[in-house]
Protein backbone atom coordinates (compact mmCIF):
# COMPACT_ATOMS: atom_id res chain seq x y z
CA UNK A 1 0.00 0.00 0.00
CA UNK A 2 2.70 2.32 1.23
CA UNK A 3 4.68 1.60 -1.91
CA UNK A 4 1.83 1.87 -4.28
CA UNK A 5 0.21 5.23 -2.66
CA UNK A 6 4.11 6.00 -3.30
CA UNK A 7 5.30 9.84 -2.43
CA UNK A 8 2.71 11.83 -4.43
CA UNK A 9 1.35 13.50 -0.98
CA UNK A 10 5.10 14.38 0.02
CA UNK A 11 6.36 15.85 -3.21
CA UNK A 12 3.09 16.95 -4.64
CA UNK A 13 4.46 19.62 -6.17
CA UNK A 14 7.82 18.20 -7.77
CA UNK A 15 5.79 15.14 -9.58
CA UNK A 16 3.34 17.87 -11.07
CA UNK A 17 5.87 20.40 -12.12
CA UNK A 18 7.96 17.43 -13.18
CA UNK A 19 5.06 16.30 -15.45
CA UNK A 20 4.15 19.77 -16.55
CA UNK A 21 7.56 20.16 -17.91
CA UNK A 22 7.29 16.94 -19.34
CA UNK A 23 4.00 17.94 -21.47
CA UNK A 24 5.83 21.23 -22.33
CA UNK A 25 8.91 19.56 -23.63
CA UNK A 26 6.45 17.27 -25.75
CA UNK A 27 5.24 19.95 -27.68
CA UNK A 28 2.08 20.24 -25.88
CA UNK A 29 0.26 23.86 -25.20
CA UNK A 30 -2.17 24.04 -22.92
CA UNK A 31 -5.18 25.75 -24.94
CA UNK A 32 -5.08 23.02 -27.91
CA UNK A 33 -7.11 19.97 -27.61
CA UNK A 34 -3.56 17.77 -28.98
CA UNK A 35 -3.95 15.51 -31.88
CA UNK A 36 -5.53 12.01 -31.10
CA UNK A 37 -3.45 9.17 -31.38
CA UNK A 38 -6.00 6.33 -31.90
CA UNK A 39 -5.95 2.22 -32.66
CA UNK A 40 -8.28 1.07 -35.68
CA UNK A 41 -10.84 -1.19 -34.83
CA UNK A 42 -8.39 -4.35 -35.37
CA UNK A 43 -5.75 -3.14 -33.98
CA UNK A 44 -7.84 -2.55 -30.56
CA UNK A 45 -9.36 -5.58 -30.86
CA UNK A 46 -6.19 -7.21 -31.40
CA UNK A 47 -5.22 -5.63 -27.88
CA UNK A 48 -8.09 -6.49 -26.09
CA UNK A 49 -7.96 -10.31 -27.03
CA UNK A 50 -4.32 -10.29 -25.94
CA UNK A 51 -5.76 -8.88 -22.86
CA UNK A 52 -8.88 -10.93 -22.90
CA UNK A 53 -7.35 -12.19 -19.17
CA UNK A 54 -6.55 -9.06 -17.46
CA UNK A 55 -10.23 -7.88 -18.75
CA UNK A 56 -12.27 -10.67 -17.43
CA UNK A 57 -10.23 -9.98 -14.16
CA UNK A 58 -10.94 -6.40 -13.67
CA UNK A 59 -14.34 -7.18 -14.74
CA UNK A 60 -14.88 -9.71 -11.84
CA UNK A 61 -12.64 -7.99 -9.29
CA UNK A 62 -12.74 -4.65 -9.92
CA UNK A 63 -15.96 -3.80 -11.79
CA UNK A 64 -18.29 -4.72 -8.68
CA UNK A 65 -16.82 -3.03 -6.24
CA UNK A 66 -16.67 0.03 -8.39
CA UNK A 67 -20.15 -0.44 -9.65
CA UNK A 68 -21.64 -0.23 -5.21
CA UNK A 69 -19.30 2.61 -5.11
CA UNK A 70 -19.37 4.63 -7.68
CA UNK A 71 -22.22 3.93 -10.42
CA UNK A 72 -24.66 6.30 -9.44
CA UNK A 73 -21.99 9.77 -9.77
CA UNK A 74 -21.03 10.92 -13.28
CA UNK A 75 -18.15 8.34 -13.17
CA UNK A 76 -15.97 6.08 -15.03
CA UNK A 77 -13.69 2.87 -14.53
CA UNK A 78 -11.10 3.00 -17.23
CA UNK A 79 -8.83 0.20 -18.10
CA UNK A 80 -5.60 1.26 -20.05
CA UNK A 81 -2.54 -1.23 -21.09
CA UNK A 82 1.00 -0.48 -20.38
CA UNK A 83 1.57 1.78 -23.61
CA UNK A 84 -1.55 3.89 -22.61
CA UNK A 85 -3.78 2.71 -24.79
CA UNK A 86 -7.49 2.75 -23.10
CA UNK A 87 -8.85 -0.61 -23.54
CA UNK A 88 -12.48 -0.92 -21.95
CA UNK A 89 -14.64 1.79 -19.86
CA UNK A 90 -17.50 1.33 -17.79
CA UNK A 91 -20.19 3.57 -15.78
CA UNK A 92 -22.54 6.02 -16.49
CA UNK A 93 -22.89 6.36 -20.19
CA UNK A 94 -24.18 9.91 -20.15
CA UNK A 95 -20.71 10.68 -19.05
CA UNK A 96 -19.34 8.30 -21.07
CA UNK A 97 -19.99 10.86 -23.89
CA UNK A 98 -18.54 13.55 -22.56
CA UNK A 99 -15.39 12.23 -22.08
CA UNK A 100 -15.80 11.09 -25.89
CA UNK A 101 -15.79 15.00 -26.39
CA UNK A 102 -12.08 14.95 -24.95
CA UNK A 103 -11.09 11.63 -26.42
CA UNK A 104 -10.86 9.31 -23.54
CA UNK A 105 -12.38 6.75 -25.40
CA UNK A 106 -11.46 3.20 -26.24
CA UNK A 107 -8.48 2.67 -28.21
CA UNK A 108 -6.84 6.51 -27.60
CA UNK A 109 -3.56 6.50 -26.03
CA UNK A 110 -3.43 8.81 -23.02
CA UNK A 111 0.65 8.74 -22.29
CA UNK A 112 1.80 12.42 -20.89
CA UNK A 113 3.32 12.42 -24.46
CA UNK A 114 0.27 12.56 -26.12
CA UNK A 115 -2.06 14.09 -24.14
CA UNK A 116 -0.19 16.46 -20.80
CA UNK A 117 -0.31 15.54 -17.18
CA UNK A 118 -2.80 13.40 -16.62
CA UNK A 119 -3.57 10.32 -14.16
CA UNK A 120 -3.14 7.22 -16.83
CA UNK A 121 -0.15 9.14 -18.38
CA UNK A 122 1.24 10.62 -15.31
CA UNK A 123 0.58 7.06 -13.41
CA UNK A 124 2.21 4.87 -16.11
CA UNK A 125 5.53 7.15 -16.06
CA UNK A 126 5.45 7.64 -12.46
CA UNK A 127 4.44 3.80 -11.66
CA UNK A 128 2.70 4.61 -8.03
CA UNK A 129 -1.08 5.84 -7.88
CA UNK A 130 -1.66 9.22 -8.63
CA UNK A 131 -4.61 11.61 -8.98
CA UNK A 132 -5.06 14.72 -11.07
CA UNK A 133 -7.53 17.01 -9.69
CA UNK A 134 -9.14 19.02 -11.87
CA UNK A 135 -6.74 22.57 -12.45
CA UNK A 136 -3.50 20.15 -12.36
CA UNK A 137 -4.78 18.87 -15.93
CA UNK A 138 -1.74 20.42 -18.60
CA UNK A 139 -4.68 20.72 -21.25
CA UNK A 140 -7.12 22.62 -20.69
CA UNK A 141 -9.78 21.13 -21.70
CA UNK A 142 -9.52 17.93 -20.11
CA UNK A 143 -9.81 20.35 -16.37
CA UNK A 144 -13.67 19.50 -16.28
CA UNK A 145 -12.74 16.40 -14.81
CA UNK A 146 -10.56 14.60 -12.12
CA UNK A 147 -8.92 11.36 -12.98
CA UNK A 148 -6.99 8.55 -10.13
CA UNK A 149 -5.03 5.83 -11.92
CA UNK A 150 -2.52 3.16 -10.37
CA UNK A 151 -0.66 0.88 -12.65
CA UNK A 152 -0.97 -2.91 -12.35
CA UNK A 153 1.91 -5.09 -12.11
CA UNK A 154 1.93 -8.94 -13.20
CA UNK A 155 3.13 -11.46 -10.54
CA UNK A 156 6.56 -11.11 -12.29
CA UNK A 157 6.87 -7.64 -11.65
CA UNK A 158 6.02 -6.04 -14.99
CA UNK A 159 4.04 -3.26 -15.22
CA UNK A 160 1.27 -4.34 -17.36
CA UNK A 161 -2.06 -1.95 -17.31
CA UNK A 162 -3.28 1.33 -15.43
CA UNK A 163 -6.73 1.04 -13.54
CA UNK A 164 -8.23 4.73 -13.35
CA UNK A 165 -11.63 6.56 -12.15
CA UNK A 166 -12.75 9.45 -13.69
CA UNK A 167 -15.06 11.63 -11.80
CA UNK A 168 -16.54 15.04 -12.23
CA UNK A 169 -14.05 17.37 -10.50
CA UNK A 170 -16.47 18.41 -7.74
CA UNK A 171 -16.98 14.57 -7.40
CA UNK A 172 -13.28 13.64 -6.47
CA UNK A 173 -12.68 12.72 -2.79
CA UNK A 174 -9.53 11.42 -1.29
CA UNK A 175 -10.83 8.16 -0.87
CA UNK A 176 -10.72 7.91 -4.60
CA UNK A 177 -7.29 7.50 -4.37
CA UNK A 178 -7.54 4.10 -1.96
CA UNK A 179 -10.13 3.08 -3.69
CA UNK A 180 -8.12 2.49 -6.83
CA UNK A 181 -5.16 1.56 -5.41
CA UNK A 182 -7.19 -1.18 -3.93
CA UNK A 183 -9.12 -2.29 -6.96
CA UNK A 184 -5.52 -2.46 -8.83
CA UNK A 185 -4.19 -4.53 -5.69
CA UNK A 186 -7.37 -7.08 -6.09
CA UNK A 187 -6.80 -7.19 -9.69
CA UNK A 188 -2.91 -8.13 -8.76
CA UNK A 189 -4.29 -10.40 -6.72
CA UNK A 190 -6.65 -12.38 -8.86
CA UNK A 191 -3.60 -12.52 -11.64
CA UNK A 192 -1.41 -14.39 -8.92
CA UNK A 193 -3.97 -16.90 -8.36
CA UNK A 194 -4.15 -17.35 -12.18
CA UNK A 195 -0.87 -18.51 -12.37
CA UNK A 196 -0.45 -21.55 -13.96
CA UNK A 197 0.34 -24.75 -11.77
CA UNK A 198 -1.23 -22.97 -8.52
CA UNK A 199 -2.18 -25.08 -5.91
CA UNK A 200 -2.11 -23.08 -2.66
CA UNK A 201 -2.93 -19.93 -2.08
CA UNK A 202 -1.20 -18.76 1.59
CA UNK A 203 -1.96 -15.50 3.13
CA UNK A 204 0.17 -14.08 5.81
CA UNK A 205 -0.18 -11.12 8.17
CA UNK A 206 1.62 -9.96 11.50
CA UNK A 207 -1.44 -10.03 12.98
CA UNK A 208 -4.42 -12.25 12.97
CA UNK A 209 -7.14 -9.50 12.34
CA UNK A 210 -4.94 -8.20 8.74
CA UNK A 211 -5.62 -11.66 7.52
CA UNK A 212 -8.43 -11.01 5.33
CA UNK A 213 -8.06 -7.45 4.95
CA UNK A 214 -7.17 -7.09 1.81
CA UNK A 215 -3.23 -5.85 2.45
CA UNK A 216 -1.95 -9.53 3.37
CA UNK A 217 1.12 -10.75 2.40
CA UNK A 218 -0.40 -13.47 -0.36
CA UNK A 219 2.09 -16.51 -1.70
CA UNK A 220 1.11 -18.84 -4.56
CA UNK A 221 2.75 -22.15 -4.87
CA UNK A 222 2.43 -25.71 -6.78
CA UNK A 223 1.35 -29.09 -5.38
CA UNK A 224 4.81 -29.18 -3.97
CA UNK A 225 4.82 -26.41 -2.09
CA UNK A 226 7.24 -24.39 -4.76
CA UNK A 227 6.79 -20.63 -4.23
CA UNK A 228 5.64 -19.48 -8.19
CA UNK A 229 4.94 -15.66 -7.13
CA UNK A 230 4.01 -13.03 -3.96
CA UNK A 231 2.55 -9.98 -3.72
CA UNK A 232 4.39 -7.06 -2.46
CA UNK A 233 3.84 -7.53 1.34
CA UNK A 234 4.57 -11.32 0.75
CA UNK A 235 8.00 -9.97 -0.31
CA UNK A 236 8.12 -7.74 2.54
CA UNK A 237 7.27 -10.49 5.10
CA UNK A 238 9.49 -12.93 4.00
CA UNK A 239 12.35 -10.78 3.03
CA UNK A 240 11.90 -11.47 -0.89
CA UNK A 241 11.89 -14.92 -1.31
CA UNK A 242 12.81 -16.52 -4.22
CA UNK A 243 10.53 -18.26 -7.02
CA UNK A 244 10.91 -22.00 -7.17
CA UNK A 245 11.83 -22.36 -3.48
CA UNK A 246 10.26 -24.64 -1.14
CA UNK A 247 8.03 -22.31 0.98
CA UNK A 248 8.54 -24.93 4.26
CA UNK A 249 11.76 -23.00 4.23
CA UNK A 250 9.92 -19.47 4.98
CA UNK A 251 6.57 -21.29 7.14
CA UNK A 252 7.72 -24.20 8.41
CA UNK A 253 7.83 -27.64 7.95
CA UNK A 254 4.87 -28.42 9.25
CA UNK A 255 3.34 -26.64 5.94
CA UNK A 256 0.51 -27.85 4.72
CA UNK A 257 -1.32 -28.85 7.76
CA UNK A 258 -4.80 -30.18 8.65
CA UNK A 259 -6.11 -26.68 9.70
CA UNK A 260 -6.35 -24.03 7.06
CA UNK A 261 -5.46 -21.20 10.01
CA UNK A 262 -1.79 -21.42 11.42
CA UNK A 263 1.22 -19.68 12.59
CA UNK A 264 4.97 -20.10 12.59
CA UNK A 265 7.48 -17.17 14.47
CA UNK A 266 5.74 -13.95 14.26
CA UNK A 267 3.64 -14.44 11.29
CA UNK A 268 -0.29 -16.09 10.95
CA UNK A 269 -1.11 -18.16 8.33
CA UNK A 270 -4.01 -19.22 6.42
CA UNK A 271 -4.01 -21.93 3.67
CA UNK A 272 -6.22 -22.36 0.60
CA UNK A 273 -6.35 -24.75 -1.82
CA UNK A 274 -6.82 -22.79 -5.49
CA UNK A 275 -9.26 -24.31 -7.29
CA UNK A 276 -8.06 -25.35 -11.05
CA UNK A 277 -9.25 -22.19 -13.22
CA UNK A 278 -9.52 -22.61 -16.74
CA UNK A 279 -8.03 -19.29 -17.71
CA UNK A 280 -4.61 -20.32 -16.12
CA UNK A 281 -2.19 -17.80 -17.89
CA UNK A 282 0.97 -19.22 -19.26
CA UNK A 283 2.84 -16.09 -19.85
CA UNK A 284 0.58 -14.08 -22.39
CA UNK A 285 -0.70 -17.08 -23.69
CA UNK A 286 -4.30 -17.99 -21.98
CA UNK A 287 -4.91 -21.91 -21.93
CA UNK A 288 -7.99 -22.40 -22.70
CA UNK A 289 -9.82 -19.89 -24.98
CA UNK A 290 -12.67 -20.74 -25.66
CA UNK A 291 -15.43 -22.22 -23.84
CA UNK A 292 -17.30 -24.33 -26.35
CA UNK A 293 -15.47 -27.28 -26.67
CA UNK A 294 -15.80 -27.59 -30.56
CA UNK A 295 -14.42 -23.92 -31.27
CA UNK A 296 -11.71 -24.86 -28.76
CA UNK A 297 -10.95 -28.02 -30.73
CA UNK A 298 -10.33 -26.00 -33.58
CA UNK A 299 -8.23 -23.28 -32.24
CA UNK A 300 -5.75 -25.51 -30.43
CA UNK A 301 -5.56 -27.99 -34.17
CA UNK A 302 -5.44 -24.76 -35.98
CA UNK A 303 -2.74 -23.15 -33.85
CA UNK A 304 -0.64 -26.44 -34.32
CA UNK A 305 -0.16 -26.48 -38.26
CA UNK A 306 -0.21 -22.82 -38.33
CA UNK A 307 3.17 -23.33 -36.73
CA UNK A 308 4.50 -25.77 -39.17
CA UNK A 309 3.09 -23.74 -42.37
CA UNK A 310 0.73 -26.16 -43.36
CA UNK A 311 -2.42 -24.59 -45.04
CA UNK A 312 -5.23 -23.63 -43.04
CA UNK A 313 -8.86 -24.24 -44.55
CA UNK A 314 -11.38 -22.67 -42.56
CA UNK A 315 -15.11 -23.70 -42.46
CA UNK A 316 -18.17 -22.04 -41.03
CA UNK A 317 -21.58 -20.30 -42.04
CA UNK A 318 -21.55 -16.64 -42.99
CA UNK A 319 -20.88 -14.62 -39.54
CA UNK A 320 -19.74 -17.30 -36.91
CA UNK A 321 -16.44 -15.71 -36.77
CA UNK A 322 -13.35 -16.93 -39.11
CA UNK A 323 -11.86 -13.50 -40.23
CA UNK A 324 -11.70 -12.99 -36.09
CA UNK A 325 -10.65 -16.62 -35.66
CA UNK A 326 -7.72 -15.94 -38.13
CA UNK A 327 -7.01 -12.68 -37.16
CA UNK A 328 -6.53 -14.21 -33.56
CA UNK A 329 -4.04 -16.84 -35.16
CA UNK A 330 -2.26 -14.33 -36.47
CA UNK A 331 -1.90 -12.40 -33.85
CA UNK A 332 -0.60 -15.75 -31.64
CA UNK A 333 1.41 -16.82 -33.85
CA UNK A 334 5.73 -16.66 -34.43
CA UNK A 335 4.60 -14.64 -37.53
CA UNK A 336 2.67 -11.72 -36.18
CA UNK A 337 5.52 -9.40 -36.26
CA UNK A 338 4.98 -9.95 -40.02
CA UNK A 339 1.95 -8.69 -42.44
CA UNK A 340 -1.68 -10.42 -42.32
CA UNK A 341 -2.70 -9.55 -45.81
CA UNK A 342 -6.03 -10.16 -46.66
CA UNK A 343 -7.72 -10.75 -49.77
CA UNK A 344 -11.23 -10.88 -50.29
CA UNK A 345 -11.79 -13.36 -53.19
CA UNK A 346 -15.63 -12.71 -53.91
CA UNK A 347 -14.60 -9.07 -54.41
CA UNK A 348 -11.52 -8.39 -56.25
CA UNK A 349 -13.03 -7.61 -59.41
CA UNK A 350 -12.13 -10.70 -62.31
CA UNK A 351 -9.41 -8.36 -64.25
CA UNK A 352 -7.73 -7.09 -61.83
CA UNK A 353 -7.34 -10.62 -59.80
CA UNK A 354 -3.95 -11.80 -61.05
CA UNK A 355 -2.31 -7.96 -60.81
CA UNK A 356 -3.78 -7.55 -57.12
CA UNK A 357 -2.34 -11.01 -55.81
CA UNK A 358 0.73 -11.28 -57.80
CA UNK A 359 1.48 -7.85 -58.65
CA UNK A 360 2.81 -6.27 -61.53
CA UNK A 361 5.83 -5.05 -63.51
CA UNK A 362 6.26 -0.83 -63.91
CA UNK A 363 4.43 -0.13 -66.56
CA UNK A 364 2.94 -3.87 -67.60
CA UNK A 365 -0.17 -2.74 -68.37
CA UNK A 366 -1.96 0.27 -69.35
CA UNK A 367 -3.25 2.10 -66.18
CA UNK A 368 -0.37 0.46 -64.64
CA UNK A 369 1.10 2.66 -61.63
CA UNK A 370 4.71 3.99 -63.06
CA UNK A 371 6.05 1.93 -59.81
CA UNK A 372 5.12 -1.31 -60.13
CA UNK A 373 3.29 -2.80 -57.62
CA UNK A 374 4.08 -5.39 -55.19
CA UNK A 375 1.21 -7.81 -55.01
CA UNK A 376 -1.00 -9.33 -51.57
CA UNK A 377 1.28 -12.20 -51.70
CA UNK A 378 4.56 -10.66 -52.24
CA UNK A 379 3.42 -8.03 -49.19
CA UNK A 380 2.39 -11.16 -46.85
CA UNK A 381 6.03 -11.97 -47.14
CA UNK A 382 6.93 -13.65 -43.61
CA UNK A 383 3.38 -13.45 -42.44
CA UNK A 384 -0.28 -14.83 -43.17
CA UNK A 385 -2.06 -14.82 -46.71
CA UNK A 386 -5.51 -14.56 -45.49
CA UNK A 387 -7.83 -15.77 -48.93
CA UNK A 388 -11.46 -15.06 -47.45
CA UNK A 389 -14.28 -16.59 -49.87
CA UNK A 390 -11.90 -18.76 -51.65
CA UNK A 391 -14.96 -20.62 -52.95
CA UNK A 392 -15.48 -17.32 -55.07
CA UNK A 393 -12.38 -17.20 -56.79
CA UNK A 394 -12.66 -17.62 -60.80
CA UNK A 395 -11.28 -20.62 -62.20
CA UNK A 396 -8.28 -18.81 -64.31
CA UNK A 397 -7.14 -17.88 -60.98
CA UNK A 398 -7.18 -20.83 -59.24
CA UNK A 399 -4.40 -22.60 -61.18
CA UNK A 400 -2.14 -19.59 -60.89
CA UNK A 401 -2.62 -19.45 -57.41
CA UNK A 402 -1.59 -23.61 -57.26
CA UNK A 403 1.72 -22.41 -58.51
CA UNK A 404 2.60 -20.10 -56.51
CA UNK A 405 1.43 -22.71 -53.30
CA UNK A 406 3.79 -25.59 -55.11
CA UNK A 407 6.22 -23.31 -55.96
CA UNK A 408 6.04 -20.68 -53.24
CA UNK A 409 7.50 -18.45 -55.61
CA UNK A 410 5.55 -15.80 -57.31
CA UNK A 411 5.90 -14.20 -60.80
CA UNK A 412 4.84 -10.33 -61.48
CA UNK A 413 2.22 -9.63 -64.03
CA UNK A 414 4.56 -7.89 -67.27
CA UNK A 415 8.15 -10.07 -65.66
CA UNK A 416 9.70 -12.96 -66.24
CA UNK A 417 11.70 -12.87 -63.10
CA UNK A 418 10.42 -15.40 -59.76
CA UNK A 419 10.36 -13.90 -56.34
CA UNK A 420 10.28 -16.59 -53.31
CA UNK A 421 7.74 -16.13 -50.51
CA UNK A 422 7.63 -17.49 -47.36
CA UNK A 423 4.02 -16.93 -46.37
CA UNK A 424 0.95 -19.10 -44.44
CA UNK A 425 -1.72 -19.52 -46.42
CA UNK A 426 -5.39 -19.91 -44.66
CA UNK A 427 -8.00 -19.79 -46.49
CA UNK A 428 -11.63 -19.57 -45.65
CA UNK A 429 -14.98 -20.19 -47.13
CA UNK A 430 -19.02 -20.69 -46.07
CA UNK A 431 -19.28 -22.70 -49.09
CA UNK A 432 -18.71 -26.21 -49.69
CA UNK A 433 -15.78 -26.27 -51.74
CA UNK A 434 -15.83 -30.44 -51.87
CA UNK A 435 -19.36 -29.98 -53.55
CA UNK A 436 -17.66 -27.20 -55.77
CA UNK A 437 -14.80 -29.57 -56.94
CA UNK A 438 -17.58 -31.72 -57.76
CA UNK A 439 -19.55 -29.38 -60.01
CA UNK A 440 -16.43 -28.54 -61.48
CA UNK A 441 -16.38 -25.14 -60.09
CA UNK A 442 -13.37 -25.68 -57.79
CA UNK A 443 -9.81 -27.17 -59.13
CA UNK A 444 -9.73 -30.42 -56.65
CA UNK A 445 -5.89 -29.84 -56.64
CA UNK A 446 -6.10 -26.06 -55.68
CA UNK A 447 -8.57 -27.78 -52.91
CA UNK A 448 -6.56 -30.72 -51.67
CA UNK A 449 -3.53 -27.94 -51.33
CA UNK A 450 -5.40 -25.61 -49.23
CA UNK A 451 -6.83 -28.09 -47.35
CA UNK A 452 -3.40 -28.80 -45.06
CA UNK A 453 -6.25 -28.92 -42.01
CA UNK A 454 -9.58 -28.26 -41.90
CA UNK A 455 -11.37 -26.98 -39.24
CA UNK A 456 -14.96 -25.79 -39.24
CA UNK A 457 -16.11 -23.42 -36.69
CA UNK A 458 -19.41 -24.42 -34.89
CA UNK A 459 -22.52 -22.32 -36.15
CA UNK A 460 -23.79 -19.55 -32.98
CA UNK A 461 -27.21 -22.12 -32.56
CA UNK A 462 -24.69 -25.16 -31.71
CA UNK A 463 -22.29 -23.28 -29.39
CA UNK A 464 -22.43 -24.42 -25.88
CA UNK A 465 -21.26 -20.68 -24.83
CA UNK A 466 -23.78 -18.70 -26.38
CA UNK A 467 -25.22 -17.25 -22.98
CA UNK A 468 -21.84 -16.51 -21.69
CA UNK A 469 -21.22 -14.24 -24.92
CA UNK A 470 -24.84 -12.64 -25.36
CA UNK A 471 -23.31 -11.24 -21.47
CA UNK A 472 -19.91 -9.99 -22.83
CA UNK A 473 -21.29 -8.14 -25.84
CA UNK A 474 -24.25 -6.79 -23.14
CA UNK A 475 -21.61 -5.40 -21.13
CA UNK A 476 -19.34 -4.03 -24.52
CA UNK A 477 -22.15 -2.15 -25.08
CA UNK A 478 -24.26 -0.99 -22.15
CA UNK A 479 -23.41 2.17 -20.23
CA UNK A 480 -24.16 1.36 -16.37
CA UNK A 481 -24.71 -2.26 -15.05
CA UNK A 482 -28.08 -3.59 -16.14
CA UNK A 483 -30.40 -6.33 -16.45
CA UNK A 484 -32.02 -8.59 -19.18
CA UNK A 485 -35.33 -10.07 -19.04
CA UNK A 486 -35.20 -13.38 -17.75
CA UNK A 487 -38.00 -14.60 -20.52
CA UNK A 488 -36.43 -12.00 -23.23
CA UNK A 489 -32.91 -14.12 -22.75
CA UNK A 490 -34.11 -17.67 -23.02
CA UNK A 491 -35.69 -16.52 -26.05
CA UNK A 492 -32.53 -15.42 -27.26
CA UNK A 493 -30.93 -18.07 -26.82
CA UNK A 494 -33.41 -20.42 -28.30
CA UNK A 495 -33.37 -18.64 -31.32
CA UNK A 496 -31.63 -20.18 -34.34
CA UNK A 497 -29.23 -16.94 -35.26
CA UNK A 498 -28.86 -17.55 -39.20
CA UNK A 499 -26.85 -14.43 -39.38
CA UNK A 500 -24.12 -15.96 -36.10
CA UNK A 501 -22.10 -13.85 -34.62
CA UNK A 502 -22.85 -11.04 -36.65
CA UNK A 503 -26.36 -10.73 -36.03
CA UNK A 504 -26.16 -11.56 -32.27
CA UNK A 505 -22.97 -8.16 -32.08
CA UNK A 506 -25.97 -5.99 -34.32
CA UNK A 507 -28.78 -7.15 -32.02
CA UNK A 508 -26.92 -6.20 -28.91
CA UNK A 509 -25.77 -3.32 -29.82
CA UNK A 510 -28.95 -1.78 -30.90
CA UNK A 511 -30.81 -3.27 -27.85
CA UNK A 512 -28.98 -2.10 -25.68
CA UNK A 513 -28.87 1.39 -27.56
CA UNK A 514 -33.05 1.17 -26.89
CA UNK A 515 -32.83 0.32 -23.14
CA UNK A 516 -29.88 3.34 -22.52
CA UNK A 517 -30.94 4.81 -18.93
CA UNK A 518 -33.51 1.64 -18.45
CA UNK A 519 -32.42 -0.92 -15.42
CA UNK A 520 -33.32 -4.15 -17.32
CA UNK A 521 -33.52 -4.86 -21.58
CA UNK A 522 -36.70 -6.23 -22.31
CA UNK A 523 -38.78 -7.49 -25.22
CA UNK A 524 -39.86 -3.69 -26.57
CA UNK A 525 -36.45 -2.77 -26.82
CA UNK A 526 -36.11 -5.45 -29.79
CA UNK A 527 -36.17 -4.40 -33.36
CA UNK A 528 -40.02 -5.22 -34.88
CA UNK A 529 -38.79 -7.99 -36.99
CA UNK A 530 -37.03 -9.97 -34.52
CA UNK A 531 -40.11 -9.22 -31.94
CA UNK A 532 -42.05 -11.02 -34.71
CA UNK A 533 -39.74 -14.24 -35.36
CA UNK A 534 -39.55 -14.69 -31.09
CA UNK A 535 -42.80 -13.98 -30.91
CA UNK A 536 -43.67 -17.25 -33.25
CA UNK A 537 -41.38 -19.33 -31.87
CA UNK A 538 -42.72 -18.39 -28.35
CA UNK A 539 -46.68 -19.09 -29.36
CA UNK A 540 -45.43 -21.98 -31.22
CA UNK A 541 -46.94 -25.06 -30.57
CA UNK A 542 -44.21 -26.56 -28.03
CA UNK A 543 -46.14 -28.85 -26.63
CA UNK A 544 -44.93 -30.44 -23.30
CA UNK A 545 -47.78 -33.42 -23.63
CA UNK A 546 -47.64 -35.61 -25.96
CA UNK A 547 -51.08 -35.76 -27.12
CA UNK A 548 -50.62 -39.81 -26.99
CA UNK A 549 -48.84 -40.31 -24.33
CA UNK A 550 -49.77 -37.88 -21.45
CA UNK A 551 -48.94 -40.14 -18.65
CA UNK A 552 -45.20 -40.48 -19.67
CA UNK A 553 -45.08 -37.18 -20.54
CA UNK A 554 -46.35 -36.16 -17.03
CA UNK A 555 -44.28 -38.36 -15.67
CA UNK A 556 -41.17 -36.21 -17.75
CA UNK A 557 -42.37 -32.83 -16.61
CA UNK A 558 -42.40 -33.41 -13.28
CA UNK A 559 -39.04 -35.03 -13.65
CA UNK A 560 -37.96 -32.11 -15.01
CA UNK A 561 -39.51 -29.60 -12.43
CA UNK A 562 -38.19 -31.89 -9.91
CA UNK A 563 -34.84 -31.67 -11.46
CA UNK A 564 -34.75 -27.74 -11.82
CA UNK A 565 -36.21 -27.26 -8.18
CA UNK A 566 -33.20 -29.42 -7.10
CA UNK A 567 -30.79 -27.09 -8.92
CA UNK A 568 -32.48 -23.96 -7.84
CA UNK A 569 -32.83 -22.83 -11.22
CA UNK A 570 -29.67 -23.39 -12.84
CA UNK A 571 -30.33 -24.34 -16.30
CA UNK A 572 -26.79 -25.76 -17.08
CA UNK A 573 -26.64 -28.26 -14.38
CA UNK A 574 -30.20 -28.90 -15.15
CA UNK A 575 -30.09 -29.39 -18.75
CA UNK A 576 -26.71 -32.40 -17.74
CA UNK A 577 -28.42 -34.14 -15.39
CA UNK A 578 -31.98 -34.53 -17.27
CA UNK A 579 -29.40 -35.32 -20.61
CA UNK A 580 -30.81 -32.53 -22.65
CA UNK A 581 -29.17 -29.76 -24.14
CA UNK A 582 -29.84 -25.78 -22.59
CA UNK A 583 -32.30 -24.52 -25.27
CA UNK A 584 -34.45 -27.60 -25.32
CA UNK A 585 -34.74 -27.14 -21.79
CA UNK A 586 -35.44 -23.32 -22.17
CA UNK A 587 -38.20 -24.39 -24.44
CA UNK A 588 -39.33 -26.89 -22.69
CA UNK A 589 -39.68 -24.42 -19.42
CA UNK A 590 -41.07 -22.11 -21.18
CA UNK A 591 -44.06 -24.34 -22.41
CA UNK A 592 -44.42 -25.26 -18.34
CA UNK A 593 -44.78 -21.80 -17.63
CA UNK A 594 -42.08 -21.30 -15.64
CA UNK A 595 -39.85 -18.09 -16.13
CA UNK A 596 -35.90 -19.51 -15.90
N1 LIG B 1 -15.90 -13.78 -30.73
C1 LIG B 1 -16.80 -12.87 -31.11
N2 LIG B 1 -17.58 -12.27 -30.18
C2 LIG B 1 -18.51 -11.38 -30.56
N3 LIG B 1 -18.74 -10.98 -31.82
C3 LIG B 1 -18.00 -11.53 -32.78
C4 LIG B 1 -16.98 -12.50 -32.49
N4 LIG B 1 -16.42 -12.89 -33.66
C5 LIG B 1 -17.04 -12.19 -34.63
N5 LIG B 1 -17.99 -11.37 -34.10
C6 LIG B 1 -18.89 -10.47 -34.84
O1 LIG B 1 -19.33 -11.13 -36.00
C7 LIG B 1 -18.98 -10.36 -37.15
C8 LIG B 1 -18.56 -11.32 -38.25
O2 LIG B 1 -17.29 -11.86 -37.94
P1 LIG B 1 -16.34 -12.38 -39.09
O3 LIG B 1 -16.27 -11.38 -40.20
O4 LIG B 1 -15.09 -12.82 -38.45
O5 LIG B 1 -17.21 -13.64 -39.59
P2 LIG B 1 -17.01 -14.54 -40.89
O6 LIG B 1 -17.33 -15.92 -40.48
O7 LIG B 1 -15.67 -14.28 -41.46
O8 LIG B 1 -18.16 -13.97 -41.83
P3 LIG B 1 -18.30 -14.14 -43.43
O9 LIG B 1 -18.34 -15.61 -43.74
O10 LIG B 1 -19.61 -13.47 -43.70
O11 LIG B 1 -17.12 -13.44 -44.01
C9 LIG B 1 -17.89 -9.41 -36.70
O12 LIG B 1 -17.93 -8.19 -37.35
C10 LIG B 1 -18.20 -9.20 -35.25
O13 LIG B 1 -19.14 -8.15 -35.15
Amino acid sequence: MTLRLGTQQQNMHDWLSDSWLRSQGAGLTETNLPEEMKLDRDALEDRNFHHKQLIELVENHALPLFSQLMSHTSSRLILSDSEGYVLCHWGVRKYSDKLANIALDVGVNWLEQHKGTNAIGTALKAKQTISVIGEQHFIKQHRFMSCTASPIFSPSGEMIAAIDITTEQQQHTQQTLLLVSSLAQQVETALLCHLPHSHYRIDLAEQATLIDSGWQGIVIADSEGKILGTNAMAKKLLDTPDLGEDIKHYIGSQWPQNKALSTHRDLHLKTQAIKPNKTQVLGHQVAVRFKDPKLERAWQQANKVVGKCIPLLVLGETGVGKEQFVTKLHSQSKRRGHALVAVNCASLPADLVESELFGYQAGAFTGASRTGYLGKIRQADGGFLFLDEIGEMPLATQSRLLRVLQEREVTPVGSNRCYKVDIQVVAATHTDLEQLVKDGRFRQDLFYRLNGLQVTLPSLRERSDIEGIIHKLHRKYRGAPQLIEASLLANLLAYDWPGNLRELDNLMQVVCLMSECEQEVHWGHLPDNLQRTLAQEHLSPCSVTEPNDSELQALVNSNIIACYAQFQGNVSQCAKQLGISRNTLYRKLKALGIKS
